[in-house]
């Protein structure tokens, strides 16, 4: 093991302090901090260190796609963008429904060492929407799955979405709803709205998300489970959240990095680098999401980073997938649009990009904040840099980030996974 001084950092963007990590966790937090013998020193004057970063919604593609991604790939794309700890989308080819497959990916993530993979179970069996997958199952395997997803797809059976939220509610469990009204959204390929009408594109309309989204806090309101809402895109989905949760109803939300900062418009473009489910959707929107996100209504930033390779990005918007890439540029986008906005706090980035990630998936060893005792989980961020996303520079194995060409503020200089540097100046260490 490893021990490093880091001298200097603004903790979580306030007081300058030194952080000492050795044995996988801090040992020491203070000004001054002396260097013991043999012990690397990272200046770290001007930098932000937060607690690494928990991602609640990403795609890591294996089994079956490894030609997006793969839990090695994903991972790297993960601790370059700060983050320590991601959960592992059930959509995978075969899908995550047995303890078999949640607990190969699991192993994967431990093997690759590069930020722990927490892997999503699918909700039912093939996430056909038919029946209950062995959610027990996936729970006391080596994998322990608290988060239950078809995303995707929407769990849009109501008697099945209530037996899921009943039978998690045994052991604590989650489901994470992608909120969809399949019917409502038949063929749909963008936003529905003058533009889609003009752009000659199936609408994809508000109401499909919030329809479910209603039912949903409902649902789990008579079954007294948890229920999270998946990429939240709408002023409407902000809304009812917020009067749910005034209600004193239990449910947790995240939007995606793109969904603070990108508008429908860019489908004008027929570029299906900005296809994307739910669909990017309109200025108010966008300013809908932000301030749900700043008062807390949405709970968390979730990046859904959605691998596709080319062959299915490169083609008719309507043949092309669905999702975006968003792991290496989260906190960029959310420093963009929530930070410089003056929206959050760095405080509250930890709160949204880790502290609450980690407890609504809960990942105990991630999400804690920078103090003796804990594992050093740690994110070093430049915010005073700006960098061009360039794709092919994308550790990922995908190249579809719907921010190409754009330049954005911020750069994770370092990313500590129990004390074991992942990225050191910018760059991987292995
Ligand atoms: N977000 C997307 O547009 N696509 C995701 C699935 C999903 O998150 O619904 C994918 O797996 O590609
Ligand atoms: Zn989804
Ligand atoms: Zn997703």
């Amino acid at each position: 093991m490893t021990a490093s001084l880091v001298t200097g950092a603004r903790i979580l963007g306030g007081e300058v302090a030194d952080l000492l990590i050795d044995n996988g966790e801090i040992v020491a937090v203070g000004t001054g901090l002396a260097r013991p013998d043999g012990v690397a020193t990272i200046d770290a004057e001007g930098l932000i260190a937060l607690p690494g970063l928990v991602d609640l919604h990403t795609h890591l593609r294996e089994p079956g796609r490894e030609d997006a991604e793969t839990v090695f790939t994903g991972t790297r794309a993960a601790a370059k963008g700060g983050f320590t700890a991601v959960f592992a989308m059930a959509n995978t080819d075969p899908v995550a429904d047995t303890a078999g497959v949640v607990e190969q990916v699991w192993r994967l993530g431990r093997d690759a060492g590069y930020a722990d993979v927490y892997p999503i179970g699918a909700v039912t069996v093939g996430r056909k929407g038919t029946q209950l997958a062995e959610l027990g199952a996936m729970a006391d395997s080596a994998a322990r799955v608290r988060v239950f997803s078809d995303d995707g797809d929407c769990v849009w059976d109501a008697a099945l979405m209530r037996r899921a939220l009943e039978y998690v509610k045994a052991f604590g469990g989650v489901i994470a709803q992608h909120a969809q009204e399949p019917r409502l959204t038949q063929g749909a390929q963008m936003n529905e709205g003058a533009l889609s009408g003009v752009l000659g594109l199936t609408g994809w309309p508000s109401v499909a998300e919030e329809a479910i989204i209603a039912r949903d806090i409902l649902l789990n309101a008579h079954v007294g489970s948890k229920l999270h809402v998946c990429h939240l895109s709408t002023k409407g989905s902000v809304e009812i959240v917020r009067a749910a949760k005034r209600r004193g109803l239990e449910v947790t939300a995240e939007v995606t990095p793109h969904h603070l900062l990108l508008t429908e418009d860019l489908a004008a473009s027929y570029n299906p680098v900005y296809k994307v489910n739910p669909p990017l959707r309109t200025k108010e929107d966008v300013e809908a999401v932000r301030e749900g996100l700043a008062d807390g209504t949405i709970d968390i930033v979730a990046t859904d980073h959605a691998p596709h390779p080319v062959e299915d990005k490169d083609c008719e918007w309507s043949a092309a997938a669905f999702g975006m890439t968003g792991l290496e540029t989260a906190l960029s986008v959310v420093q963009h649009a929530m930070v410089d906005t003056k929206l959050l706090s760095w405080a509250d980035v930890a709160d949204r990009m880790s502290y609450r990630p980690a407890a609504i998936g809960q990942a105990a060893e991630h999400g804690r904040p920078l103090a003796v005792g804990a594992p050093a989980n740690v994110v070093l961020y430049d915010p005073r840099v700006e960098q061009t996303v360039v794709p092919s520079a994308s550790v990922s194995l995908s190249r579809n980030t719907p921010f190409e060409g754009m330049t954005l503020p911020g750069k994770v200089v370092a990313t500590f996974l129990r004390g074991e540097a992942t990225v050191l100046e910018g760059e991987l260490t292995r």
